[in-house]
């Protein structure tokens, strides 16, 4: 028998249905491996190594642009609400001045937009690390809780839902039994008419990824994308959820970080870490679009 001995390179999969389209028809080149984890595990195992590429919290290659690079065609980014990233609270967004409100660990990104939000508001809470669902949280005594992923997806449904025959997904309340759910992509894209980009496909620049990975995903993106409603049918099985609110949820995704998911990246850079390294693609572009011609 002969003796393959395979180069390997590890990779980190965030496992959220919104990337189901890119991830579930994935079928690895040889010599590469895959651990899956919630954003900031998957986020520490690309910055100590023990991953060379993942789907990682946006804020973090912000961060650690000098080490990272990212897919120049690949995000989890989104136009106008995300209806999985949400602050979960019973007073008035104003109202939360002063209050406490609780943090998922599994989050890097949304907890910096939720502190960008605040801070543009003129709102300054208390941000505390608490694990639970929202209403736990509340009635624990929080004003606020913040939630991501599929939790916060499912989080969201029970406040708002049930979706009928009259009602589509845009009709769905923000309030509900006292509690008011902000999506904050939403409120992003309110702030700055712009896409917000939740994660990218970062790597370490001392190990990019090899040519056959990257066809793996752009195919297996393409035949999700090409078959989102048996993906939707399967996962709203998984959560819980009608199949219709999880396909609306899948189709409304940005996944290949274009022209304006970059501006909305840039945007977001200059707000959270001023002064950073370039947010370098590894096409060698850089994020920032360039700015229109002018006569
Ligand atoms: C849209 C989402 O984006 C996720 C949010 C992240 C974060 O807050 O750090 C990281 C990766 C994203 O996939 C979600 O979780 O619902």
């Amino acid at each position: 028998m002969t003796q393959t001995h395979l180069s390997s390179y590890p990779i980190g999969l965030i496992h959220y249905t919104n990337v189901a389209p890119i991830l579930d028809a994935l079928e690895l080149p040889e010599g590469v491996s895959a651990v899956r984890g919630v954003p900031t595990e998957m986020n520490a195992a690309l910055l100590n190594g023990t991953v060379n590429l993942a789907n990682i919290s946006a804020v973090e290659f912000i961060r650690n642009a000098d080490v990272l690079s990212a897919l120049p065609d690949f995000s989890v980014s989104v136009l106008g609400a995300v209806y999985s990233v949400n602050l979960f609270h019973t007073k008035p967004w104003g109202d939360l001045r002063g209050g406490r409100i609780a943090l998922t660990a599994q989050s890097a990104t949304s907890v910096a937009l939720l502190e960008v939000l605040l801070r543009e508001t003129g709102v300054q809470a208390r941000l505390e690390r608490a694990e639970g669902t929202a209403l736990d949280l509340l009635a624990a005594g929080y004003d606020g809780v913040l939630r991501i992923g599929d939790d916060a997806l499912r989080e969201w449904y029970e406040v708002v839902g049930p979706i009928n025959e009259e009602r589509s997904m845009l009709d769905l309340p923000h309030q509900s039994g006292g509690v008011t759910v902000t999506d904050l992509a939403q409120r992003w894209f309110i702030l700055t008419g712009h896409p917000f980009a939740f994660a990218v496909w970062a790597y370490r620049k001392d190990a990019p990824p090899p040519h056959a990975l990257l066809q793996a995903m752009r195919q297996a993106r393409r035949y999700g994308l090409g078959h989102l409603g048996e993906i939707a049918e399967r996962h709203a099985a998984q959560l819980g959820l009608p199949a219709r609110v999880v396909q609306h949820y899948l189709w409304n995704f940005r996944y290949h970080l274009e022209a304006p998911d970059r501006l909305g990246l840039d945007e977001f850079a200059a707000k959270v870490a001023p002064g950073h390294a370039p947010l370098v693609l590894s096409d060698g572009r850089s994020v920032s679009v360039p700015a229109a011609a002018t006569p």
